[in-house]
Parts: structure tokens; C-alpha cells; sequence
């Protein structure tokens, strides 16, 4: 058995009490873990009772008169008044925008966000708000908290957000768990590389193509989060 020697002037007990003593001690890595395990209690506590729930991501930059942030306005209060939690990463542009739908419906309209450098924090139109430290912690209080994703158009962080859902889906991590695009015109490009270069080179399956529904209409996608519930 490996033996783990601690060669320390002073013991555990003391850097705790002595609080004239240096604290770079809580930023190592066993330390950061409690912190971690902290924000899933805090994230898991604070979503545990929302029932049915989507989650909706896009672009950060998209303006409110986007139409993209208009059919995410329209989508987050319709999920409302049908009963859903609306969940976003909180930020602004397709975020704020469908937020601002589930809020103006009455619905719960709730916001994950990210403690990211000179960003102004949760958009006015959360109800229910967590900032998190952790991108991953927050990344699983996303697929646990909710029964399907939407994606609007947007960049690296809204890439991110629809690959980690593929994945989890692809390996049956998850189940029962649409992914609906939203906005044909800006995702076919990926799904035309999907098809004709990734699946041709045989580095996906064809079921894989299947994962995603792709629509532009916000009827559709209710009713398809609706059908997986
Ligand atoms: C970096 C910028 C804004 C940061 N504010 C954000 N707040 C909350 N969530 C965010 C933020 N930025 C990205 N996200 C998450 O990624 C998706 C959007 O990223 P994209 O790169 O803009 O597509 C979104 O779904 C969030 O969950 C400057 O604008």
C-alpha cells in the first residue's frame, strides 16, 4: 500500500485555528473539492423541487429584437403556460429573452449562471437564480434539472452546451431526453458536416444523426419537450 508522508511544520489542527497564519492552504486541490461538493449541494437544494423543466441556450449576443430572441420570448412563455419550468444560463441575449417570456407568463423562469469576468450577473427576468463558480457543476444541475434541451443559434458556449447533451445522450447517460435545434437555416451547415463528413468517415453512427430535432417553429418544439414528459 502506498504510504502518503505529509511533511509539514505545522499539523492540519493548526493552520485551521491559527488564523494569523498563511490561507493559500484552502486553495489546493483537496480544498477546492469541498468547495465543488458545496456548490452540488447549494445547485441540487435549490433545484429540487421544479418539476417539469426545460432548459434553453444561445447566443449571449443576440439583440433583443433578434428574431431568434423573439421566437425564444415567445417559446419560453409558451413552455410556461404549459406548465414547464423555463432554465437558462441566466445571461443575457436568447437567455434574458426566454427568460423574459416564462417570467411575463407567470411561470418559473430560472437562471444557472457562471461567474465569468466583468459580466454584469443574472438577467433581470429570473425568478430563481444560482451563480456558479464551476462550469461542469453547473453543466450537470443543467441536465438534472430539466427533461429535454432547446437550442437557439450561438457560438462557443452554446456549442459546448449541445455537444455535452449529444454525448450524454449517445451513451445513453441519459434517456428519454430531446434535443431540439432551433433554427434551421443556422444549424444545417453542422448538420450537413455531421452527415457528409463525420458519419462518411465513419466516426458517428446514422442513429446518431437522429438525436437532434430540428425545427423553426415554436409550436413544434413545445410539443415535442411536451411528448418526452
Ligand atoms: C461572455 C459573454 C457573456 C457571458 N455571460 C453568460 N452568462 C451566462 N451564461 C453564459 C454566458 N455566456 C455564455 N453562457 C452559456 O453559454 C451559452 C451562450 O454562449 P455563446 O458563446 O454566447 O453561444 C448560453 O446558453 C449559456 O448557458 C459575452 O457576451
Amino acid at each position: 500500500m502506498t504510504e502518503i508522508v505529509r511533511r509539514h511544520a505545522e499539523n492540519h489542527d493548526q493552520r485551521l485555528l491559527d488564523s494569523r497564519g498563511p490561507t493559500d492552504w484552502v486553495h489546493t486541490d483537496p480544498w477546492r473539492v469541498m468547495r465543488i461538493q458545496a456548490e452540488f449541494i447549494d445547485g441540487f437544494d435549490a433545484l429540487a423541487d421544479l418539476g417539469p423543466a426545460v432548459a434553453i441556450f444561445g447566443s449571449s449576443r443576440a439583440a433583443a429584437d433578434h428574431p431568434m430572441a423573439v421566437a425564444a420570448e415567445r417559446l419560453g412563455g409558451d413552455l410556461a403556460r404549459a406548465g414547464l419550468t423555463v432554465i437558462t444560463g441566466g445571461g443575457p441575449g436568447i437567455m434574458a429573452a426566454a427568460n423574459k417570456g416564462a417570467l411575463e407568463a407567470g411561470g418559473t423562469s430560472v437562471g444557472l449562471g457562471i461567474e465569468v469576468p466583468h459580466e454584469q450577473g443574472l438577467n433581470p427576468y429570473v425568478n430563481l437564480g444560482i451563480n456558479f463558480r464551476y462550469f461542469f457543476v453547473r453543466k450537470v444541475c443543467f441536465v438534472k434539472s430539466s427533461q429535454g434541451f432547446i437550442v437557439f443559434p450561438g457560438g462557443l458556449g452554446t456549442f459546448d452546451e449541445l455537444f455535452e447533451a449529444l454525448t450524454l445522450v449517445q451513451t445513453k447517460k441519459v434517456t428519454r431526453f430531446p434535443i431540439v435545434l432551433f433554427g434551421s437555416s443556422y444549424w444545417q451547415g453542422l448538420l450537413d458536416w455531421a452527415e457528409h463528413t463525420v458519419l462518411a468517415e465513419g466516426f458517428i453512427s446514422e442513429a446518431d444523426l437522429s438525436l437532434v430535432t430540428v425545427t423553426d417553429d415554436v409550436d413544434e418544439a413545445v410539443a415535442t419537450l411536451r411528448a418526452a414528459l
